[in-house]
């Protein structure tokens, strides 16, 4: 009945909504006209400044996407809004041919070539105290009809029309004996192209997250049967940097403030034709269009900090994507855990993105039904097969026609999701569903069920087969409005980096360094090892080294020596890798940066700290042990420890990079660390040949000897049976193993798969 009335007062309005219609179309084509012709009018009339053009642009964009979608709120006052909603099958037409001028025009304006300055908004610094900040609880009358706010106004981009057929992805699971294939995506054919919002919804587990990886170019290509085409070219390198993709968990640093985390993003990210201050610019655009105002200079927080809220946290991490002005942008729930209200506000954020000219794809869980309103075109999902595709307008007619219409009045959402559970409590089915369950309840002798969730799923697959799958197939072979060169343009290898490996390299050190920052400062780490170089002390204290037995005690201290520098930097560089492996997932597939600049950069930014503690461990206790007093071998025993920090650490970050979890990481580490001690020459001096070559795999065994070397490099008997020459060949030990374990490190992550289902 509902949809009747909602059909009814749609029709009521098509007159009204037809004129504003063909108004749009001529301003559409207008502005089409206007923006194609414009580079001419720059060589013949009058030079144009790339702020006109913008200005030009922005027009068309916003006319066009209006005439995209009636339904959107893109300015206006309230009484349009209602107008806006009503949307009727005449005007859906006509807005479709007008998609195709839209993305027309602003193909021909990207195909130009020109360049357009950001003019994002941005409020002035003095103002920033006085600007209403977003608040979750707080949000102004006026966001329905889209006006609180300037749109998100970005220069134009590629315009990248997604398409795809008959998708299919499978896994393979493995259990303890047998490994079964299971299907996860079933035949999924869609389509989105630029200024519209695709939602995909469908119940826990149906496949969403999958297929957005999916579109996303997330998944080994290998592994996905069917077509997806980007302006009908297969997937290519090239549009990493073309693509934002919001991942459905917030991968961010905690450390960082919201504006450090959005600036590092726009200096790793953005091209390198704009300025540093362009870059931060951008950031701070970034800022305002999300409402982050109020909390850009508090850290983002994890769970051992407190930080923003998590709505706040979720807007970064698609501030993180929309700060590229990304072509395609995908979503994976953004608004799972915001109230309704920041939940609008966010989807009202999506739409002013798309009507920028992007093609926008998103997951949603459970969307209120006035935001489910907000959405373009729909995809249903249930079990991995599609149920619905098509105008989210439509969705309600359409399963009215297929005979699933709602009993009471609901939330459209909250309708198909129970159609695609299965669950048809207060929905009406076709007679032909009651027929199938009393043939089955005549079997078991049971009356007056429902048909089973299975037979429901059935139903809806071969409806949307027979009625709507064969349909939307052939549309998807309508000819893009777009030239030859734009199409190809998106089937490149070449990357575009947003800086230079050097630039990168120092990003991502600085980055390295503040997010660590409170590392450096930790007085347990500091007090750890001063209270051990002070038991040490107290317990070597002024010792004898004119005397075997005393030195032969002293070669125990250097003994300790070398095993503390060496186990605790091994147990420290193993969690480096395994504790960023999401983000760094995510940057590598976002093309943020080369894995070398990452790299060295991580391991480098925590050398100052690891380099400074063992400065004052050996104050402490070499003085306090009374051992050689002058500068050189106080010196060379602290390059020694340095060596073996060094080495100690590849260590570990060979062993976190390659199995990449921290549990067995830790059990690798430890059986290795104990072996090298081992095996260090203090314990056991005669050890039997066939084992004798594990010694010098271990860097315990080298910076003993070094140590033995420069306090009694003189003396005869060797102190404790080690016999030390000119020291070169443990240098050279210890050197090759920090390569040798660093370049291992460094192999396993570029093996690493960086995708989930990869
Ligand atoms: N690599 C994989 N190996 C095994 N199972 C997988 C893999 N990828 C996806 N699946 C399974 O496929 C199904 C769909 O997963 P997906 O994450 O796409 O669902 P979803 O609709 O996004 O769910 P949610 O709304 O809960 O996030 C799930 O049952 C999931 O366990």
């Amino acid at each position: 009945e509902k949809v009747v009335f909602c059909m009814e007062k749609s029709m009521n309005s098509t007159t009204l909504a037809r004129t504003k219609s063909e108004q749009l179309v001529i301003e559409t084509q207008a502005a089409a006209t206007q923006t194609s012709k414009s580079p001419t009018m720059q060589n013949e009339d009058a030079p144009i400044t790339s702020e006109s053009m913008g200005t030009l642009s922005r027009k068309s964009s916003q006319r066009m996407v209006v005439g995209a979608s009636p339904g959107r709120s893109s300015g206006g006052n309230k009484n349009n809004t209602h107008i806006r909603k009503a949307r009727s099958a005449q005007v859906k037409m006509d807005v479709e041919e007008l998609s195709n001028g839209a993305a027309l025009s602003r193909a021909s304006s990207a195909s130009l070539g020109l360049s357009f300055s950001f003019t994002g908004f941005t409020v002035p610094p003095d103002e920033i105290t006085d600007s209403k900040p977003f608040s979750d609880d707080d949000i102004p009358e006026d966001i329905e009809a889209g006006t609180c706010k300037p749109k998100f106004q970005t220069e134009p981009t590629l315009p990248i029309y997604l398409k795809f057929s008959d998708v299919t992805y499978k896994v393979i699971t493995k259990g303890m004996t047998t490994s079964e294939e299971r299907d996860i995506l079933n035949g999924i054919t869609g389509a989105v192209s630029p200024g519209e919002v695709l939602a995909l919804m469908g119940p826990s587990g149906s496949g969403k997250t999958t297929l957005l990886n999916l579109l996303g170019g997330r998944l080994i290509q290998s592994t996905v049967g069917g077509s997806v085409t980007y302006n009908d070219q297969p997937y290519s390198k090239f549009l990493k940097s073309k693509i934002g993709f919001v991942t459905q968990d917030d991968v961010l640093f905690p450390h960082l403030t919201v504006k450090e985390t959005l600036t590092y993003t726009a200096r790793l990210r953005l091209s390198k034709a704009l300025s540093r201050q362009q870059k931060e610019k951008r950031a701070i655009d970034v800022i305002y269009e999300l409402g982050l105002e109020r909390c850009q200079d508090t850290m983002i927080g994890g769970s051992f900090v407190r930080g923003v809220s998590g709505g706040e946290r979720k807007r970064v991490c698609i501030g993180n994507e929309i700060i590229i002005n990304p072509s395609l942008l995908f979503l994976d729930e953004p608004t799972s855990g915001l109230d309704s209200t920041t939940a609008l506000r966010t989807v009202q954020t999506l739409q002013n993105i798309a009507e920028a000219g992007k093609t926008v794809i998103t997951t949603i869980h459970q969307p209120s039904s006035r935001l489910f309103h907000k959405f373009d075109k729909l995809i249903l999902l249930g079990k991995g097969s599609s149920l619905y595709f098509g105008r989210a307008s439509e969705a309600m007619a359409y399963f009215s026609s297929i005979g699933c219409s709602p009993l009471i009045a609901m939330n459209p959402a909250e309708f198909l999701l129970d159609l695609a559970n299965g669950n048809i409590n207060d929905i009406s089915v076709p007679s032909e569903l009651e027929d199938k369950v009393q043939v089955g309840n005549s079997e078991t002798e049971t009356r007056n069920e429902k048909p089973p969730p299975a037979v429901i799923h059935e139903y809806l697959v071969e409806a949307y087969e027979s009625r709507v799958a064969e349909n939307e197939k052939k549309k998807l072979m309508t000819p893009l409005p777009l030239d030859d060169e734009i199409k190809l343009k998106v089937f490149s290898s070449k990357r575009e980096w947003g800086a230079s490996w050097w630039q990168q390299y120092c990003i991502l050190f600085c980055r390295g360094i503040k997010e660590r920052r409170h590392d450096y400062f930790s007085w347990l780490r500091i007090t750890q090892v001063l209270s051990t170089a002070i038991i040490l002390g107290l317990l070597w204290w002024q010792s004898d080294s004119k005397s075997t037995r005393g030195r032969q005690d002293q070669a125990g201290l250097l003994f300790f020596i070398a095993v503390f520098w060496g186990f605790f930097p091994v147990f420290t560089a193993i969690f480096t890798f395994p504790q960023e492996r999401a983000m760094l997932s995510k940057e590598r597939a976002a093309d943020m940066y080369r894995l070398s600049a990452y790299f060295l950069a991580r391991t480098t930014s925590d050398l100052p700290l690891d380099l400074i503690l063992p400065v004052l461990f050996l104050l402490v206790v070499y003085f306090m042990a009374g051992l050689r007093l002058s500068a050189g071998p106080f010196f060379l025993s602290m390059l020694t420890v340095f060596l073996c920090i060094i080495a100690a650490q590849g260590l570990g970050l060979a062993i976190g990079a390659t199995l990449m979890d921290l549990k067995r990481a830790t059990t690798l580490a430890s059986v290795t660390v104990m072996t090298f001690m081992l095996a260090g020459g203090y314990f056991v001096k005669k050890v039997p040949v066939f084992i004798s070559w594990i010694r010098y795999m271990s860097f315990n065994y080298h910076t003993y000897k070094l140590l033995l070397k420069v306090q009694y490099q003189d003396i005869t008997p060797p102190v404790n049976g080690i016999k030390t020459d000119d020291g070169l060949w443990e240098v050279g030990a210890l050197v090759a193993m920090i390569f040798g374990y660093r370049v291992l490190a460094y192999l396993s992550l570029r093996g690493m798969q960086l995708h989930r289902g990869a």
